[in-house]
């Protein structure tokens, strides 16, 4: 993956009438990258993406690619291939039709044309596909085509609008791995918008969370999860539990009548409210030795998730229950039951500090 950026998009603005559908964004794309676009629905990512591919001008900004200026390119100037959330595939074409398309208008010959489908169904896992009909795959395999289709030129970018959204659950974890690891192969620069969390942590190498029109955070998946800026991406990336607070010194908080200490609040003054936010599977029980932050709760509810019991806990003095996960393995000594009292403690290193009322 080389340093320069590839794709740079420079102050965004989109109106659609009155409504500012993106506001001032900006965001430089390295060549070689896996970017999603992450975020709720109507939080903007489309647009942006409809921008990128040239389908929508932006009313102010700019876009480069590859140093080209392509702000108010036409679509067939562009070089990108992109893949639809709904397979979007020809009905009336077969699977190598279908794939060639692109090829044509590019005045690839017929052998070159037949040779190059070929080559990409077996990139997509679908060698021996080329006379078969859309209506007659599956949704996976209509993605796969699609995929084949989009990156039949080569393109510079690769464009994929919420591709497995349609898709059920295995088919969707599986197609996952299998794009991430032709991506990787092929080293093309990719774009991916989705609303799913667990599919941007897992493809992605930097995640662009969004919400109203303007990117609240990018960085790795890891650096998202562990050290999200602001409480709607720690929220809206994983489970968070958010507790009020008070700063009543450096370091030290007021909760509901306890005293926590917390590494992160050297941006908070004493009197500030504050929001102390902490994940499940950072929620501790074995707290022998243990100081500070430690609580007792009540185990309102657990519910088995398989590789972890998920319990919830109504706090000392706490209005609001947090949640707790806890591996099957400490589950084996703990023995949690419904309605049990019990001692936890919220790390300081795990607590997340946000400045404001909750
Ligand atoms: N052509 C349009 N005309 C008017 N409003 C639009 C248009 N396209 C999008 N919007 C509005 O802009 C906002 C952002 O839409 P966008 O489709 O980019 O969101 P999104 O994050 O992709 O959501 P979703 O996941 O639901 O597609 C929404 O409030 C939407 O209603």
């Amino acid at each position: 993956m080389s340093n320069k950026a590839y794709l740079e998009l420079n102050n965004i603005d989109q109106m659609f009438g009155t409504y500012q559908a993106l506001k001032n964004v900006s965001l430089n794309i390295k060549e070689g990258e896996f970017v999603c676009f992450l975020g709720p629905s109507g939080c903007g990512k489309t647009s942006l993406l409809r921008i990128i591919a040239g389908l929508d001008t932006p009313t102010s900004g700019s876009i480069l690619q590859a140093g080209k200026d392509i702000t108010y390119a036409p679509v067939n100037h562009r070089d990108f291939g992109i893949v639809f959330q709904s397979y979007a595939l020809f009905p009336n074409l077969t699977v190598a039709d279908n794939i060639a398309y692109g090829l044509v208008s590019k005045k690839f010959s017929a052998n070159d044309r037949r040779v190059r489908v070929t080559e990409l169904l077996a990139t997509v896992g679908m060698s021996g596909s080329e006379g078969r009909y859309p209506a007659q795959l599956s949704g996976g395999q209509q993605q796969r085509v699609a995929l084949a289709r989009a990156l039949a030129t080569s393109p510079g970018l690769l464009l994929l609008d919420e591709p497995l959204s349609a898709l059920d659950a295995r088919v969707r974890a599986h197609l996952r791995q299998e794009i991430k690891q032709l991506q990787e192969k092929l080293g093309v620069t990719t774009i991916m918008v989705t609303h799913d969390q667990e599919e941007a942590l897992t493809m992605a190498d930097q995640i662009v969370v969004m919400n109203q029109g303007v990117i609240e955070q990018i960085g790795t998946p890891q650096d998202v999860y562990a050290k999200p800026n602001t409480p709607f991406v720690a929220e809206f990336v994983g489970e968070m539990n958010f507790l009020s607070a008070e700063v009543s010194g450096v370091g030290v908080m007021q909760s509901a009548g306890l005293t926590l200490r917390c590494d992160q609040s050297s941006h908070l003054t004493i009197g500030d409210p504050a929001q102390l936010a902490i994940r499940p599977e950072d929620v501790r029980f074995q707290t022998e030795g243990e100081e500070d932050n430690k609580m007792n709760a009540k185990v309102l509810h657990l519910e088995f998730l398989g590789s972890r019991m998920r319990a919830l806990l109504e706090l000392e003095n706490h209005e609001r229950p947090i949640l707790a996960d806890i591996s099957m393995n400490e589950m084996a000594e703990l023995n949690l039951i419904q309605g049990q009292s019990v001692v936890c403690q919220l790390p300081h290193d795990r607590l997340h500090v946000f400045g404001g009322k909750a």
